[in-house]
């Protein structure tokens, strides 16, 4: 290469690139060729974060020609989700060493957003002195998709459970989606209820409308009416003009009535007329509005216990307990644990520009032990505490926040624990939980019967064992 303009191209794979070139002269047509020729996006920067050249592949990944790439400022061009505070070149340059591998967003010319992997290096002159960086990025839209297609066996939308009852749910939601019945879902806090109404809302003909979620719990009676029919100028004193309420804002959409059984019973009234009539008059109006819009409640609480303690109207309970959805808690669901762990890896990985590969077997198997009375949102804020502990690959027991780590006895697995032993455990307790009933053991795990049958054998799990 001596006696060119590219004084140096060196690939080292893994390692990423280190390129020299010597960017006040003409790009060479021959090393031009050879960037063409590579299947991955290639740009290179000066230090003003120009960019100054830009293969074929980068044109087709982002839809973004070479003359309009060639001059313009690297974060016009790409607008990723690191180029504002976590510009991964500036880092590079810094640290004058390779990033391989970054899974980032980026926006293609149609704006639409796509996941891109991408490999940062610092780009040299032939006196070794940094000039710029060279990028080299893969589309992982379709590696994506495949993994979806994959993961679809076990989700619905965003929504993870390998779990029998989970999955019988999955089955119905399109049905219930596209009936135009209220829906009643009752869980612990956490166990997803306002994600199942979302997928509802997305798979129903309400689709396009919007989707307006009210904490009943935070509304106090006083302002229930005026914040869900919202008043007229003049209701009262501070009504200083029309407010639209929540239902004027869901309609032609879907709105959520969480925490429905916190609602007091001269509330309730206002309700059911609402849901049997589908009128309701705004504060310091006679006339009626008619609402078109889909009713989802939600709660934490046993509504057909609060029913006979007379705390909620009976009327109100069957005309929204059309359909009944009852999420089950995380703690009777645990072989979704290490599913969830990777779904909730896998998007902080890509909010937050890591590459965390997993969990240890230890953080696991604490996990697995544990609890969770907060359920899936608990889960969820535990591994994003460890991402921001976590500066290797593997988020480890001591990543995880204070209740996990060993003090108290409950949650100290033997050092050599392995996922095999985390098994046998779960599969153990399950057959005390279920009296050794095989059946209903298989049900809870969501395997089958035979498979049971055969882990028991396996792992030589026997009644008397405990
Ligand atoms: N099965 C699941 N798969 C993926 N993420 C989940 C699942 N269940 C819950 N989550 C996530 O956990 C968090 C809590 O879920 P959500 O808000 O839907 O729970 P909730 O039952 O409505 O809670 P609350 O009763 O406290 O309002 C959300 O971030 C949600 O995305």
């Amino acid at each position: 290469m001596t006696g060119t303009n590219l004084h140096q191209f060196v690939n080292h794979g893994q390692k990423g690139h280190t390129i020299m070139i010597e960017l006040d002269k003409p790009f060479p047509r021959l090393y031009r060729s050879i960037l063409d020729s590579i299947a991955d996006g290639v740009y290179t920067v000066d230090l003003n974060w120009r960019v100054t050249s830009f293969n074929k592949a980068a044109e087709k990944i982002t839809g973004i020609r070479n003359e309009e790439a060639i001059g313009r400022k690297c974060f016009e061009v790409l607008r990723s989700n690191m180029c504002e505070d976590q510009c991964i070149l500036k880092q590079v340059i810094e640290a004058r060493q390779t990033v391989p591998n970054r899974p980032i967003y980026i926006y293609r010319a149609d704006q639409k957003q796509i996941p891109i992997n991408m490999t940062t290096g610092v780009l040299k002159n032939a006196d070794n002195r940094i000039i710029g960086g060279v990028m080299s990025f893969r589309d992982l839209s379709d590696i994506n998709t495949l993994h979806k297609e994959l993961q679809k066996q076990h989700s619905f939308e965003d929504i993870i459970s390998k779990n029998r009852e989970m999955q019988k749910i999955f089955s119905i939601l399109p049905q219930i989606a596209q009936s135009r019945s209220t829906v009643l879902i009752e869980g612990e806090s956490g166990t997803g209820k306002e994600l199942f109404a979302r997928a509802i809302h997305n798979n129903s003909f309400h689709a396009k409308g919007p989707f307006v979620a009210v904490n009943c719990s935070a509304l106090p009676d006083s302002l229930f009416e005026s914040e869900l029919f919202g008043y007229k100028v003049g209701a009262f004193t501070d009504a200083k003009k029309d407010k639209p309420g929540r239902f004027d804002q869901a309609q032609e959409g879907t709105i959520l009535l969480d925490e429905i059984g916190d609602i007091s019973l001269a509330v309730q009234a206002k309700l059911l007329r609402v849901l049997e009539q589908k009128v309701y008059e705004p504060l310091g109006s006679v006339e009626p509005v008619h609402t078109n819009t889909r009713v989802i409640a939600a709660t934490h609480n046993n509504l057909y216990q609060m029913v006979l303690d007379g705390n909620f109207r009976e009327d109100l309970y069957y005309r929204i307990n059309i359909v009944r959805l009852v999420l089950p808690p995380l703690r009777d669901r645990k072989e979704d644990i290490p599913s969830l762990i990777d779904h909730f890896i896998g998007r902080f990985n890509l909010l937050n520009g890591k590459e965390i590969l997993g969990v240890s077997q230890e953080a696991l198997a604490v996990l697995m032990l544990y609890d969770w009375q907060g359920n899936v949102r608990e889960l969820e804020n535990t591994i994003e505490h460890a991402f921001v502990m976590c500066r290797g690959e593997l988020i480890r027991r001591e990543h995880l926040p204070g209740r996990f780590l060993p003090i108290g006895k409950e949650v100290q697995p033997p050092p050599s624990l392995v996922l095999k032993d985390i098994e046998k455990e779960a599969i153990t307790r399950a057959l005390e939980r279920n009296q050794w009933n095989k059946s209903k053991t298989a049900r809870e795990l969501g395997i089958h019967k035979n498979t049971l049958r055969r882990k028991i054998i396996r792992f030589k799990i026997s009644g008397d064992q405990k």
